[in-house]
């Protein structure tokens, strides 16, 4: 398994090490140790999401306010645009944006820590995402940016208007968002 920091430091690319036989593969998905190791901390998960999106699916851009997800992001079958926003008022990255695409067959996945604004293109029929979440669902705290907002100019690889929930398109500007209630992440 391999760990790199992206521009964003604290948001990390995660290959890992895929044995290949006659049989097909085989590969740790998630090891607690190397990644404890990785991030010299102790993040531990709570709940796995597993969803499928058709080609042109936009989710996002999500985040809690009170119970902040760190999310450990991959893709099954496909390929999506993965997008995070840095929400964290005390970091020196605040407000900036991120782009990598996923995609089933690199087997990649993305570490997003709490504090970070999250959101996905998929860029292929039948994507199916699966990721980890350092904290529980939590619907009243839930917010959404809107993934179109023009101080952010996130440049998603569009090839039609996208798909989006109803609940997406009532999106916030980042001018208007609201930030998180305790700003000590792990
Ligand atoms: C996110 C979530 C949704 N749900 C339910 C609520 C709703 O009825 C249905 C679909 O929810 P949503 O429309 O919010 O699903 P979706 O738009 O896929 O939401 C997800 O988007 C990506 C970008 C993320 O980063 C995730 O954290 C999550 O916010 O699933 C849960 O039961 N548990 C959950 O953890």
């Amino acid at each position: 398994m391999h760990i790199k920091p992206m521009a964003i430091p604290d948001v990390l690319l995660i290959t890992p090490t895929v044995h290949q036989d006659e049989r097909g593969f085989f590969m740790e998905s998630f090891n607690q140790r190397q990644f404890d190791q990785a991030l010299q901390g102790n993040i531990r998960f709570v709940q796995d999401n597993h969803s499928l999106s058709g080609l042109g699916v936009l989710r996002g851009l999500h985040y809690q306010i009170n119970q902040p997800q760190g999310k450990l992001i991959r893709v099954l079958q496909g390929r999506i645009y993965d997008v995070m926003v840095d929400l964290r008022q005390h970091s020196a990255t605040f407000k900036q944006w991120l782009g990598y695409e996923l995609t089933a067959g690199s087997r990649q996945q993305l570490w997003i820590p709490p504090g970070f604004a999250h959101g996905f293109l998929a860029l292929a029929e039948s994507t199916e995402t699966l990721y980890k979440t350092t904290s529980y669902y939590d619907p009243s705290s839930e917010r959404c940016l809107d993934w179109n907002d023009q101080e952010l100019a996130i440049e998603w690889p569009l090839a039609a208007p996208p798909v989006v929930s109803d609940k997406d398109k009532l999106g916030v500007p980042l001018a208007k968002a609201e930030f998180f209630n305790n700003d000590n992440f792990p």
